[in-house]
């Protein structure tokens, strides 16, 4: 039993925290096992719940979770299949790991299948869970994932602020300039670019010069923290009766991280209040503020609550996604010296080494295109998705999830199946060559923005950030690995997968004349 609280308490943070849990289980397993034997109910009408391991009595399968849910989740799928049912407490959590049954879920049935089964920390971090991640399938969720592609996320919109993008872009490669020579944290760099660009597109907000460098690290560690939050077993979501003990201070933790931001949004909220009449071309904010005060669609009403939860959408969902797989696809090329002299050969040949790269210079390297998918297959940014939860008890391959399951989809494993991509584990940008996947999400042997009505609502900007970042980052420094140091590509899993050691490496300037990294 020691050794079973031992591994427990790699989810809390002191011994103390997990004998108090692990002993209040045990007292309610025996509740739970006399509750089960009377009320066992002969449910022969409905196909059974997938196949799965076999767990204790209430805790069920919990003990066995290892943090690195998207590898044991993987693990897990050879023993017991492309659908199997893990018990979590109280709920039933079931996971795909099949192009086939991912379909059954993402397509076939994406009306049933496309609401979330909210989290606690989800509710504490989105004002309840009124933002597009968390809002079940409706005309709420519509209505705020329609307003975010048209006036921020959709192609339009995102042609009318290149000028934004380009800045912060030429900013960082000015800084990064500044350092050539020095150990600079790649990662950190990306996200501060892509923050900038996403705060800027909020507000106008920008930072500058080394606060760029603090705010960035700061930021950072607060979405970080939010994103492993959100990826970490929750006892209070598993034994919905435990939320107020919080037991493992879960939700005070991302309390504290989601009153951070609060703040931040209510300074904005206030100065773009106070501005009056017409200042030309609007931000996201001044256009969220005019809809709450129309109040949204005939039957939606749009609230403040809304606006700081879209908001949160943007800072949340858009940052460390984007930068975390920028880091891991830098990294990979680090590590593939051929990969990379072909990636600037490409990039000498259309931009050439006595210019920079602009936004439209994208649609003319395929094998970088072709790199990005290849970052995006082997390390694609939500390994699990967001967990879907049918609405509806449903029948997927003869099994049944009952309503309110959470289902992991594991993409993450789907894009490493031997079956389907030939020697998964090595990066090899090529396979990509026949043109044959895409990020619609059409194709389920591939969908890393996932697929169906939950697509990533910022799979167009994404795709314009990582593109523009990566060309211009590898166009204008060649990249080393720090004297002493050897390069990493371990994962780390959390809501959103980042690198297990943070990318430091050295730039060497590479362009023919100082001016172009002004
Ligand atoms: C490389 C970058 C990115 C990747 C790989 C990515 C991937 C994903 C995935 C897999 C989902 C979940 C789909 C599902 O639940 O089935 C998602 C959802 C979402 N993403 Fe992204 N994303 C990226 C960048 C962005 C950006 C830049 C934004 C916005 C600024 C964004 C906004 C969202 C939102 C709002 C959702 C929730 C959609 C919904 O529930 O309806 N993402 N993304």
């Amino acid at each position: 039993m020691s050794f079973l609280s031992n591994y427990w308490s790699r989810w809390f943070n002191t011994d103390d925290e997990a004998r108090l849990v692990f002993s209040s289980i045990i007292g309610l397993v025996a509740v739970a096992w006399i509750l089960t034997l009377l009320v066992k109910k002969s449910s022969n009408r409905n196909p059974p719940l997938p196949p799965g391991p076999r767990g204790l009595p209430l805790i069920g399968n919990l003990l066995s979770l290892d943090p690195e849910l998207h590898t044991y989740f993987g693990g897990l799928a050879k023993s017991y299949g492309p659908i199997y049912t893990l018990k979590l407490g109280g709920k039933i959590g079931v996971v795909i790991t099949s192009p086939e049954l991912a379909k059954q879920v993402l397509k076939d049935q994406d009306t049933t299948f496309a609401n979330r089964d909210v989290p606690v920390v989800g509710r504490e971090a989105a004002y309840g869970g009124v933002d597009i991640v968390w809002t079940p399938y409706g005309p709420e969720w519509r209505m705020l994932r329609k307003v975010c592609v048209r006036e921020m996320l959709g192609n339009a919109t995102l042609d009318s602020v290149y000028g934004l993008r380009r800045r912060e872009l030429r900013q960082t490669i000015g800084y990064l300039h500044g350092k050539a020579g020095t150990a600079v944290d790649v990662g950190e760099q990306m996200f501060v670019t892509v923050l900038n660009v996403i705060t800027g597109m909020l507000w106008g907000g920008t930072v500058k010069g080394e606060e760029r460098a603090g705010l960035g690290a700061e930021f950072k560690e607060v979405v970080g923290e939010m994103t492993a939050l959100l990826g970490a077993p929750n006892i209070s979501d598993f034994f919905p009766a435990l939320e107020r003990l919080d037991l493992q201070g879960i939700q005070k933790r991302m309390k504290g991280l989601a009153k951070r931001f609060d703040r931040i949004f209510e300074k904005m909220i206030e100065q773009r209040l106070k501005m009056s009449g017409d200042h030309g071309s609007k931000d996201f904010l001044q256009i969220l503020l005019q809809m709450k005060e129309t109040h949204g669609d005939a039957n939606t009403p749009f609230t403040i609550t809304h606006v700081k939860a879209l908001l949160m959408d943007m800072v949340v969902g858009g940052t460390d996604t984007t930068s975390n797989a920028v880091e891991f696809a830098v990294a990979e090329i680090m590590n593939r010296p051929e990969i990379m002299a072909k990636v600037q050969q490409e990039l000498d040949s259309v931009v050439g080494k006595d210019n920079i790269v602009e936004e439209s210079h994208i649609n003319k390297l395929p094998y970088l295109s072709l790199v990005m998918k290849e970052a995006l297959r082997l390390h694609p940014s939500l390994p699990l998705l967001v967990p879907h939860c049918p609405s509806a008890t449903s029948v997927v391959a003869g099994y049944t999830i009952p309503k309110g399951a959470r289902v992991f989809v594991n993409v993450w494993a789907i894009h490493r199946d031997p079956s389907i991509w030939e020697n998964p584990l090595e990066f090899r940008p090529e396979r990509f060559c026949d043109g044959k996947w895409d990020y619609s999400g059409n194709d389920l042997n591939y969908f890393p923005f996932g697929s169906g009505r939950r697509i990533c609502a910022g799979t167009a900007m994404a795709e314009r950030m990582f593109m523009y970042s990566l060309a211009s980052l590898l166009h204008s420094f060649d990249w080393s690995v720090p004297a002493g140091e050897r390069l990493d590509l371990e994962e780390k899993f959390g809501i959103v997968l980042k690198k297990k050691l943070p990318l430091v490496a050295v730039p060497t300037p590479r362009l023919s004349h100082p001016s172009l990294y002004e």
